[in-house]
């Protein structure tokens, strides 16, 4: 079982609740944390235990750097939106440099996404 964060940006948030009901299977057997938002919508649509985070603008994506940087989290999920700008960059910017540091598994699209789910279905 591994630990796996989820997190979208607003315009990527329809892909990412579509995306998680599509391998509704893979995901229900491993553990699940999210940013606030994205959380509580997975959650609604899909009935999956995640673990909430803080919103990502109001902490959440430096809560889950803070897992990643105690070797809580396995692999990230996190569906950026590459055409609009973020008050947090900052932190979205954070995270994805800790994620390099400890060599945490990170999709930022659905493609990569895609071959995780598969990695994981082995
Ligand atoms: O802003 C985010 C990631 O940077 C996501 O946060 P929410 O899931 O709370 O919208």
């Amino acid at each position: 079982m591994m630990k796996i964060a989820l997190i979208a940006h607003d315009k990527k948030k329809p892909e990412m609740i579509s995306f998680v009901k599509e391998h509704l299977n893979i995901f229900k057997t491993h553990e699940l944390y999210a940013t606030g938002t994205t959380g509580a919508l997975l959650v609604e649509h899909t009935g999956l235990n995640i673990h909430l985070k803080k919103s990502g603008p109001l902490g959440g994506d430096q809560e889950i750097g803070s897992m990643v940087a105690n070797q809580l989290i396995d692999m990230i999920i996190f569906f950026r939106d590459p055409l609009t700008a973020q008050p947090h960059e900052p932190d979205v910017s954070a995270l994805l440099r800790l994620s390099d540091h400890y060599e945490i598994p990170l999709a930022t699209n659905i493609s990569t996404a895609k071959l995780f789910i598969a990695a994981l279905e082995i």
